[in-house]
């Protein structure tokens, strides 16, 4: 059976878009969506993202398969793609500029903006050991800059789960971070028992942060949007950035602000479709 799919990305983070609202069990199966993002023999992706029903009274739900066809909790590039797909597919009959997305992480809520980015509402951050999950601390206390050994090197990590788990470190230069070999040894540490993303970052000032990211499923990427939000969290927890930066990816600018307000995390940046096809 041909399936039709959407092809999009957020700053070069790529996900492949399925038209999954008749049903609530995804089109393709985890072993598929590893065969479809294949960049050789496949159309290419760091995910497969589906739009399924609303779930709790919300508009629609998210599921989204890792390029190695594990499941993640949740996806910030990933989500604002989804918004602009689902305000395509609505075309005419579209009603709201954002939807009350389900997703494995709680409610999370894309607004499409009048200059074509999307904002997005991407809930509270959680801090606790046991939230992450990592055993790095006790199970109720806080990973803040401590102490982790990696390939024979002590790195002062901070972790924040936006959902999906995240280990931050702050590095003198980025550049200089060989991600590649470094990347694998942080996403299977054993304090992880549900692996993680793996985010580097270089301060340049209080409200510019330079980023590079191995994704847990996925490798090296352009971008990743939770791990932005986690990123800015991390900063502000160190006392090395405000609660409102821009975020430098390989694959361009993300605005990250943390709500003096109500301690919620918005994230703004642009989707866009590439082409459609069906495979
Ligand atoms: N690229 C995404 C995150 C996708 C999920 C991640 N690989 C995980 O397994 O948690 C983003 O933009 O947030």
């Amino acid at each position: 059976m041909a399936i039709e799919f959407s092809k999009y990305h957020g700053l070069g983070n790529d996900f492949i878009l399925i038209d999954n609202r008749s049903s609530s069990t995804p089109l393709i199966t985890p072993e598929a969506a590893v065969k479809w993002c294949d960049r050789h023999f496949g159309i290419g992706a760091n995910g497969v993202i589906f739009a399924l029903p609303g779930d709790n009274g919300a508009d629609y739900t998210m599921r989204i398969f890792n390029s190695d066809g594990s499941e993640p909790e949740m996806c910030g590039n990933g989500i604002r793609c989804l918004g602009a797909f689902l305000a395509e597919l609505e075309g005419l009959s579209r009603t709201k500029d954002h939807y009350r997305i389900h997703t494995l992480a709680g409610v999370i809520t894309p607004q499409l903006m009048d200059d074509g980015q999307v904002k997005v509402d991407m809930g509270l951050p959680r801090l606790l050991a046991e939230e992450i999950p990592t055993t790095l601390t006790p199970a109720d206390s806080k990973v803040i800059n401590q102490p982790l050994e990696v390939a024979g090197k002590t790195w002062d990590v901070t972790c924040v789960s936006m959902g999906n788990p995240h280990c931050i470190t702050f590095v003198e230069d980025v550049a200089a971070i060989q991600l590649e070999s470094i990347g694998p040894k942080f996403e299977h540490h054993p304090v992880f028992p549900q692996r993680t993303n793996t985010e580097f970052i270089q301060v340049v000032n209080r409200n510019y942060l330079k980023m590079r990211v191995w994704e847990r499923g996925a490798g090296i990427t352009l971008a990743c949007g939770t791990g932005a939000c986690a990123s800015l969290v991390a900063g502000v927890l160190n006392d090395l950035c405000d609660r409102t930066a821009t975020i430098e990816l390989p694959g361009g600018l993300l605005e990250i602000e943390w709500s003096e307000i109500d301690q919620r995390i918005y994230m703004t940046g642009p989707a866009e479709r590439v082409f459609t096809g069906k495979f």
